[in-house]
């Protein structure tokens, strides 16, 4: 480790830190029987967590984020999303980042691209993975992406059918996997067929987002159940909102489950401008520190995450969302 920055270094004073939690990335030396050795975090912060921001994050702030969670250990991280810069203006500069951010060997980048124009966007400026974003929400989808469900599989369809020819990895997401803004229950038929329709067209991943963060661990049990039952549980990762709190919960009854993929965003940023009150995603500094106390091994170093999260938390004039980082900051 190497020389502790200012900002940091009160924490050290911190005693009632465990200290091999908060300054070690390796878990504890022990094993809960029933539970994964090992859990992917996909660090959703440079994209999710930005998009919603409504002042202009410089281009050189975002890169050197995403510079920074790549020496974090963090194997996957989704840098920006190739959407209408009239529909989401903070994400308008996808190809600077792309081209600017330092590519770590292991290391994924994948972007949103809800079309083949945003495909072929994405891959003209250097991207070697893609995801594509559809709901469990009638409603959702059309504030979010414009369209109908249906005519989403359809646009979808498209980018897999052109991702395949050219070797690019897809990953699909499903909104409002456990709650709408608009419409409010969603049952869990529906999202298991829309997930279902994203792996049939060849996702390799489905992660489940819980968009405005409603879910409880009965409700994400009870959703888990029914997708389950259509796609194999090493396929599904989930994508938690804190908005109610339940976030690590939620993500625990998740992991119990089978389920090993977690999304996350540093520093707790984040919220989708057409998901109106959603707070941020839950926190990568909490998901490790809980998945470190539960000897789950991650690969992430969690000083490095909570070095980038100061630096992305000082760059934007907020306050961090992560519990971990405020006990450790005393913020
Ligand atoms: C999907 C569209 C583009 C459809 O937008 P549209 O207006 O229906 O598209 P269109 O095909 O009719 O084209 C209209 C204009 O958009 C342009 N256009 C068309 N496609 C693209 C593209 N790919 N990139 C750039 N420009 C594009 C196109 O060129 C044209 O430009 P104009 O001729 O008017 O100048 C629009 O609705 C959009 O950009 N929506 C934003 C979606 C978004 O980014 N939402 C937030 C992310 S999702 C999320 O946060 C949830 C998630 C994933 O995190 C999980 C969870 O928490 O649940």
């Amino acid at each position: 480790m190497g020389a502790v920055p200012s900002a940091l270094k009160h924490c050290l004073s911190y005693q009632h830190l465990l200290k091999e939690q908060l300054w070690i990335a390796e878990p504890a030396d022990f094993q809960i029987s029933g539970l994964p050795e090992y859990v992917k975090i996909v660090e959703v912060g440079p994209r999710d967590g930005l998009q919603n921001e409504k002042v202009t994050v410089p281009t050189d702030i975002k890169i050197e984020l995403i510079n920074r969670l790549s020496k974090a250990g963090l194997s996957v991280i989704e840098a920006t999303s190739f959407v209408s810069s009239k529909w989401v203006p903070q994400m308008a500069d996808h190809t600077e980042v792309m081209r600017g951010i330092e590519r770590h060997p292991g290391v994924q980048y994948p972007v949103l691209t809800p079309n083949l124009q945003g495909f072929h966007s994405a891959i003209a400026a250097g991207a070697t993975e893609v995801s594509i974003f559809g709901a469990a929400s009638e409603s959702f989808n059309k504030m979010n992406i414009n369209c109908s469900i249906e005519k989403s599989i359809e646009k979808f369809e498209d980018v897999t059918k052109s991702a395949r020819n050219m070797n690019i990895p897809v990953r699909g997401y499903v909104s409002c996997a456990l709650g709408c803004p608009y419409e409010g229950n969603i049952t869990p038929a529906k999202v298991a067929e829309v997930s279902k329709h994203l792996y049939s067209m060849g996702c390799y991943e489905i992660s489940l987002g819980d968009t405005i963060g409603v879910g409880t661990p009965g409700s994400m049990k009870r959703m888990l159940e029914a997708v389950m039952k259509e796609i194999p549980v090493s396929a599904l990762a989930v994508h938690c909102h804190d908005t109610y709190g339940q976030a690590l919960a939620n993500i625990l009854t998740a992991i119990q489950m089978g389920v090993g993929v977690v999304d996350s965003a540093v520093a707790g940023l984040g919220g989708c401008p057409y998901a109106k009150g959603a707070s941020g995603n839950v926190a990568t500094e909490d998901v490790i520190y809980m998945l470190n106390g539960l000897g789950i091994n991650t690969g992430v170093n969690l000083y490095k995450v909570m070095e980038a999260g100061n630096f992305i938390c000082t760059a934007l004039n907020k306050k961090t969302n992560s519990k971990v980082a405020q006990a450790s900051f005393n913020v």
